[in-house]
């Protein structure tokens, strides 16, 4: 029996003793070797802290703001597919926590909750006075209309912006699902295709009588010839913000930036898509620097301390999304495990904050950053 929870790794031990096989292989995999999963981690190891003193720390302000909403800190939660694995309140746990928190909820296309359920879901937190906002992961389908009808539900459900996920034109062979021949259990469904299918083939399209990874709503139907005039397009169909998440490189900033996107989430999906690629806090930077300062640049991948945090707001980020994390704790305990890890997370960033002589999101930049000098002396 583990004493107190007091960090982000603890709550992951109590998940990993909890889940069942086919939901941690699932949650837990990269692709691949995991080399890049991993190294998401330990690249956050690279960089140190450096420290100014004698400031004045009795207040700091972790708010920020992004396309003009305010949220209490640049803790996002990101969307991963399938909660209810985890813990039967699913989506309903994860957004209504971060409801709760003040910051930004996003969820996925491939959710065992639909989108509309999400939306209700916080509506009585909305009437004690939290705000929600919510941004939709948005897979783009062969089929035109049926992404177009995902985006009209997420305007309608009032979603403020579309995070359009583009490393993904297949899904990354993760071995453990492969081998094991990942099943999402039958008593569970993906809840935004639910209403559009019809009869008999609703089971089989849920991903609930296929076998094989992927689920074939995702297999077979996800668009590999996408490209960035569909993603101009879609940005045309929708007056909400358009974010591209999975950019990793300052070139495909520069072209994200010229095609008119709202922003940018510096992403490998948690290490599950293409093997050996850069941990996002390494390509951070760089796509900063693709993109000017124009557009808010987020990451994801890897974040499990506030001083991760810190380190990602330094090197440019507006804010952090967390993915794994999320499913731990709905693991461990429901939408209370999410506050606690929300509130751990948000604790240890204040510190970090403190600590580093920074009262507010702003005072966070460049100077409070190096690499290790064990890899280089410079940035
Ligand atoms: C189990 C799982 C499911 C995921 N599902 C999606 C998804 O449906 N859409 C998407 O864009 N990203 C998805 N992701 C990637 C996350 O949005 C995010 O990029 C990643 O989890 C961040 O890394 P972290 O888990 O180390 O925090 C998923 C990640 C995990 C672990
Ligand atoms: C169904 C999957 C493609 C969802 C996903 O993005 C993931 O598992 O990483």
């Amino acid at each position: 029996m583990m004493s107190k929870i007091a960090s982000l790794s603890d709550i992951e031990k109590l998940a990993f003793q909890k889940l069942d096989k086919n939901a941690l292989d699932y949650y837990a995999s990269g692709a691949q070797d995991e080399i890049t999963h991993y190294d998401n981690k330990k690249a956050f190891d690279r960089y140190q802290i450096r420290p100014r003193f004698l400031r004045d720390v009795s207040k700091v302000d972790m708010s920020t703001e992004i396309f003009g909403e305010k949220f209490s800190s640049p803790i996002f939660v990101a969307a991963s597919a399938m909660q209810k694995m985890a813990h039967p309140i699913g989506e309903v746990g994860s957004a209504r926590s971060a409801c709760k928190h003040g910051v930004c909820y996003s969820l996925s296309t491939v959710s065992t909750t639909s989108l509309e359920e999400v939306s209700e879901s916080v509506q009585s937190l909305v009437a004690e006075g939290h705000k929600s906002v919510r941004w939709f992961q948005l897979y783009v389908y062969k089929e035109k209309e049926k992404t177009i009808a995902l985006i009209r539900r997420a305007e309608k459900a009032g979603f403020t912006a579309i995070l359009i996920t583009v490393d993904t034109p297949f899904t990354g062979r993760r071995l453990a699902n492969i081998r094991n021949a990942f099943k999402m259990p039958t008593h569970l469904k993906l809840a935004n295709f639910e209403a559009e299918e019809d009869g008999n083939s609703e089971k089989e399209e849920c991903g609930n009588d296929d076998s094989t990874w992927p689920p074939k709503l995702v297999a077979g139907q996800l668009d590999p010839g996408l490209s960035w005039e569909d993603i101009k397009w879609i940005k045309s169909q929708t007056h909400l913000p358009v974010l591209v998440k999975g950019i990793l490189t300052h070139e495909d900033a520069k072209i994200a930036l010229d095609s008119g996107m709202d922003g940018i989430v510096v992403s490998n999906h948690g290490g599950r898509q293409l093997d050996s690629v850069s941990a996002t806090i390494d390509a951070l930077a760089e796509v900063v620097s693709g993109c000017e300062n124009k557009i808010p640049v987020l990451m994801d991948g890897g974040v499990m301390r506030g001083t991760d945090v810190f380190k990602a707001i330094a090197l440019g980020a507006k804010a952090v999304f967390v993915g794994r994390p999320v499913l731990w704790s709905l693991a461990h305990d429901g939408e209370n495990g999410v506050d606690l890890m929300l509130d751990i997370l948000s604790e240890e960033f204040r510190m970090a904050m403190a600590l580093s002589g920074c009262t507010s999101i702003k005072d966070i930049n460049r100077n409070y950053i190096q690499l290790s000098p064990k890899y280089y002396t410079k940035l």
